[in-house]
């Protein structure tokens, strides 16, 4: 299948998941019925579980659809501004509403994996953050230090400038040097930077982040214009298949948004907005973007 081909599928498919409901319903634990999700095939959850996302369908039986989202959220404060306070107020709400992890910049990891010690939190950090510019040899190191320190979670950015220019060796190799700075049990995300990348891009982005041997694609830093949409999470579950985790991340905002995404395939959502996202469901824009 050539690309356009494949996009005009993807598109068949977001439309026609818009208009199904999940068939467990409200026993479903990644939606509680209320959307189509990824919990209603086992085979899903199962491979998700493989590459570490053991936090899908944990929630069997939570009737609230709220707390079945925090499941799948990556409690996010990656401003350059954050202080320790911060840092501390965000590991305080990811141990109430149980979020899949906090995701906080490198220099913050040994302080959350103190607070989160003993819980079923993560930390999560980022590497070569923002830009995804700096060489690979740093991004390795960045890496294996926040490991050290108390990492789980390893959310890098992509060299989108080589990958733009055809440089798909270069950025396989990028993502490979990161995997391999890691224990086996560390996740892997490979953030694309969506919103710099045309379908082609994003296509070649999911296919060298899998060669390469990551857990999970994800759409976007939040710092950028543009973030997560429907069209490009569908686009990179399509691609990347059920062996990859996939992350929507930049301009979730509210509970509609979280559920659009991961109806359109995401296992896990990235968000600063995400105790917004669990206890208001108010309806609104589902994407920032
Ligand atoms: O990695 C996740 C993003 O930084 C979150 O972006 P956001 O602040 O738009 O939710």
């Amino acid at each position: 299948m050539d690309t356009q081909e494949l996009i005009k599928v993807i598109t068949e498919e977001v439309v026609q998941s818009l208009n199904t409901k999940c068939p467990i319903g409200e026993k479903c634990g990644g939606c509680a019925g209320e959307f189509h999700c990824a919990s209603q095939r086992p085979d899903d959850v199962q491979n998700l579980i493989n590459v570490g996302a053991s936090r899908v369908g944990a929630g069997l039986g939570i009737p609230d659809v709220g707390r079945s989202l925090a499941k799948y959220i990556d409690h996010t404060l990656l401003k350059p501004e954050a202080t320790p306070q911060e840092i501390k107020k965000i590991c305080d709400e990811a141990l109430q509403y149980n979020f899949a992890s906090v995701c906080i910049q490198p220099s913050y990891v040994g302080l959350a994996a103190d607070l989160l010690r003993g819980s079923s939190v993560k930390v999560c950090t980022v590497i070569g953050f923002p830009l995804g510019s700096t060489s690979s040899a740093v991004k390795a190191y960045e890496a294996q230090l926040a490991e050290k320190e108390g990492a789980h979670e390893i959310d890098m950015v992509i060299h989108v400038g080589a990958l733009k220019s055809g440089g798909y060796d270069y950025v396989e190799e990028d993502i490979r040097s990161v995997v391999k700075s890691v224990s086996q049990g560390t996740i892997v995300k490979v953030i694309l930077e969506t919103a710099l990348l045309d379908d082609n891009q994003k296509i070649k982005a999911c296919e060298l982040a899998k060669k390469a041997g990551a857990d999970f694609v994800k759409t976007s830093t939040g710092f950028s214009k543009g973030g997560a949409t429907a069209s490009d999470i569908a686009l990179m579950r399509r691609v990347v298949g059920n062996s990859m985790g996939v992350k929507a991340s930049g301009g979730v905002r509210n509970q509609q948004a979280a559920q659009l995404m991961i109806r359109m395939g995401a296992s896990r959502i990235g968000a600063s907005a995400s105790v917004k996202i669990v206890d208001d469901s108010t309806s609104g824009s589902t994407s920032g973007y």
